[in-house]
């Protein structure tokens, strides 16, 4: 990926950084950047994770979906960072698999996947690093169910992917299901490029090795200067900004495939960085969708966001026919993709000629080894950006409360966090 980080200079942007304040910065990167490949050459936990171009396996990959690679429907079984690395990949990229991602509990849309999807001709991709996660076991019971009734032997059509212990993997050896490793060390959120965001990407028949390739040629660009490379660039800037009062950072990728990547890192970025009453809270966005629903605030709202472009050099276009209204007539001349650069270009210069930061990240293209690159390059600017914030980037301790307050509320122990929900101040206004 490469980085423009000029529209958030603050020659043009409020709040905005300056060259000279990003060049003290450096001095912090290089050492940051001593600290990650410390980190990464003794594979510790976490830094594991910017190894992953080297570690990941494509042909353990293949072999083990091999059972299931005819399948015509992928339903991936998993949540957060056991689903979106998985989703943003598929959902990226053309396949005549049909995916579905099962991560949430909501069982009007559950049901309506299980019963229109056809199970005998469909794979099931369960993912959960611990294995206990209630939301992808409880739907993981749902299909399992789902499937016997139809008939269909789900041991047939199930890989599974986990750490090496726990309850799914117990299920796994249990019914002696095809199984893979959530490799130690790599926190789910940056896990797109192991066998947890790869077996899906295998299923669809997508090139594993393009994707790492990606990955890999992201990973020789870290130096130690963001003046060197694209990814601190881009985790260095951000964090100034934030430093200068830009707490939220709206990405939009000018791409309906890569809509998912937004989501994708948004947990990247929130589950990394909200930490010790810091971080920066990202806003998953669109282009050219959302200059026609969020580009009013950031353009003339508070002065406290980063707009995050993500754009792509090239990709296939289709002609605007002309037309008989004469207003319109400037439209029968173009194409559906100069029409969609047009509108990026001015809606960047839209945002800096109005003083608001903004930083292009460009792709030249989507596919395989380009989205590696991206998956790769965000996640090694996320990793810098928690140097720099000082915080325990690959850790997640405050996702745990409610996780107990849910099993105490269904019985499951924890009450006195079940109590303490129960206690809530009750205001209800009713119609
Ligand atoms: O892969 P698992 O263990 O099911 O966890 C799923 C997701 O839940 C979290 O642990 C947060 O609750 C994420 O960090 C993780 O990606």
């Amino acid at each position: 990926m490469n980085v423009d980080i000029g529209n958030a200079l603050s020659s043009v942007a409020s709040p905005g950084v300056s060259k000279d304040s990003l060049e003290r910065l450096d001095e912090r990167v290089a050492t940051a950047h001593e600290r990650i490949e410390t980190g990464m050459a003794t594979e510790d936990h976490g830094y594991e994770a910017l190894n992953l171009p080297e570690r990941t396996d494509p042909d353990e990959i293949r072999a083990a979906v091999e059972p299931i690679a005819d399948a015509e429907a992928l339903l991936t079984i998993g949540i957060g960072g056991s689903s979106l690395g998985a989703a943003t990949i598929t959902n990226a990229l053309e396949s005549d698999t049909e995916t579905v991602f099962l991560d949430n509990v909501d069982p009007e849309w559950v049901s309506n996947h299980l019963e229109r999807l056809p199970l005998a001709e469909t794979a099931i991709n369960v993912v959960s690093r611990s294995g206990t996660t209630a939301e992808t076991l409880a739907n993981f019971l749902v299909v399992r169910e789902a499937f016997e009734s139809a008939g269909v032997d789900w041991t047939e059509r199930t890989i599974v992917t986990t750490g090496d212990s726990g309850p799914l993997r117990d299920l796994a050896e249990r019914h002696g299901l095809p199984s893979l490793l959530v490799p130690d060390g790599v926190p789910g959120r940056f896990s797109a490029l192991s066998a947890v965001g790869m077996v899906a990407a295998a299923v669809c028949g997508h090139d594993l090795e393009a994707l790492l390739a990606g990955a890999a040629a992201e990973r020789e660009t870290l130096s130690g200067s963001l003046f060197d490379c694209p990814a601190y660039a881009y985790g260095a800037t951000t964090y100034a900004l934030d430093q200068r009062g830009a707490g939220i950072n709206a990405l939009l990728p000018y791409a309906e495939s890569l809509e998912t990547s937004a989501e994708w890192f948004a947990q990247l970025w929130a589950e990394s960085l909200g930490k010790d009453d810091l971080g920066q809270t990202p806003v998953r966005a669109l282009g050219v969708t959302d200059q026609h629903s969020q580009l009013q605030l950031y353009r003339a709202g508070p002065r406290d966001k980063l707009v995050t472009f993500v754009t792509t050099a090239e990709s296939a276009d289709r002609p605007i026919p002309t037309t008989e209204v004469e207003d319109l007539a400037y439209l029968g001349d173009a194409t559906l993709g100069e029409l969609r650069a047009a509108e990026f270009e001015a809606t960047e210069a839209s945002l800096a000629a109005a003083g608001r930061p903004n930083v292009r990240v460009e792709l030249e293209r989507v596919d395989e080894f380009e989205l590696g690159g991206l998956l790769y390059g965000m996640e090694a600017a996320c990793v810098l950006a928690g140097e720099l914030y000082g915080v325990n980037t690959f850790e997640q301790p405050a996702v745990e409360w409610a996780k107990k307050a849910t099993r105490g509320l269904l019985g499951g122990g924890d009450f006195e966090e079940a109590a303490a929900v129960a206690e809530k101040t009750e205001l209800r206004v009713e119609r």
